[in-house]
């Protein structure tokens, strides 16, 4: 059974002090509104990784994660930080491949591909994301272009490793942008990857990976969003730096 994932990416925000009052403020709402059955995720930058786990503590249910890693294993990278650091703060997952380093620190799918196989050998779960630029969307090649992605980058694992990968379809033009894509949209497009991933894997293989949705993911739009049956769960981010709007999102399931 592929298991349902509502993440949050803090991208580059929030202070030491404002992520411990955040991070507190989610372990004890999962907590008090007895949540089960969903993996929640947390994805800080780097420095927030250690505070934030041991503020998580043994809370079932509840992991950290980095938002990016090396392509590289050690030695003479300055600035880097390899999945292997990652993995020994005891981090669980890895958001690879997010449209904003794609674009800014034009990380490509040759690259990516490098990244997530980096993140599987030290024992982290990569969440793998593509999506198409609004250009693209309106051109109508949104998913020939979205499953290029993968092949690109993830179709060279074997099938036990690809079932170790968590996707994240983000529309570029519903990131941060407040217009998210229809339930429509994102389960047509959820569903075109699964098969994609059959196509290349086997049925039961592309039934286990969980295929996460995000881009403007709110509260009042989660309940239909999460009822499809190929969206597995959400890739937040302005809505995961509110306790109360992250944990409603999680209890949307
Ligand atoms: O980029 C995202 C998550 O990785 C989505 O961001 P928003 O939820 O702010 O649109």
């Amino acid at each position: 059974m592929r298991k349902k994932i509502i993440a949050g990416n803090w991208k580059m925000n929030l202070t030491l002090d404002e992520g411990q009052k955040l991070t507190s403020e989610i372990v004890n709402m999962y907590k008090d509104e007895k949540i089960s059955d969903v993996v929640v995720v947390l994805n800080p930058p780097f420095p927030h990784i250690f505070p934030v786990k041991k503020l998580i503590g043994d809370t079932p249910g509840i992991s950290v994660g980095a938002q990016n890693c090396s392509d590289k294993d050690s030695g003479a990278y300055t600035g880097e930080v390899s999945a292997k650091i990652i993995a020994s703060f005891e981090a669980e997952y890895v958001i690879i491949g997010h449209s904003e380093r794609r674009e800014y620190f034009k990380e490509d799918n040759e690259l990516l591909s490098v990244k997530v196989k980096k993140a599987l050998e030290s024992g982290l779960t990569p969440i793998f994301c593509c999506g198409e630029s609004l250009e693209i969307r309106e051109a109508g090649t949104h998913e020939p272009n979205v499953k290029f992605q993968l092949t690109d980058s993830l179709f060279d694992l074997s099938a036990e490793d690809i079932q170790k990968v968590v996707i994240a379809y983000e529309p570029i033009w519903a990131i941060g942008t407040g217009k998210t894509a229809t339930a429509d949209q994102a389960q047509e497009m959820h569903f075109a990857l699964r098969r994609h991933l059959g196509a290349k894997y086997g049925k039961d293989v592309a039934a286990e990976i969980s295929i996460l949705y995000g881009g403007s993911m709110k509260p009042d739009n989660a309940v239909e969003l999460l009822s499809k049956p190929d969206v597995d769960g959400g890739l937040i981010g302005g809505a995961s730096l509110k306790s109360r709007d992250f944990i409603d999102i999680v209890k949307s399931y």
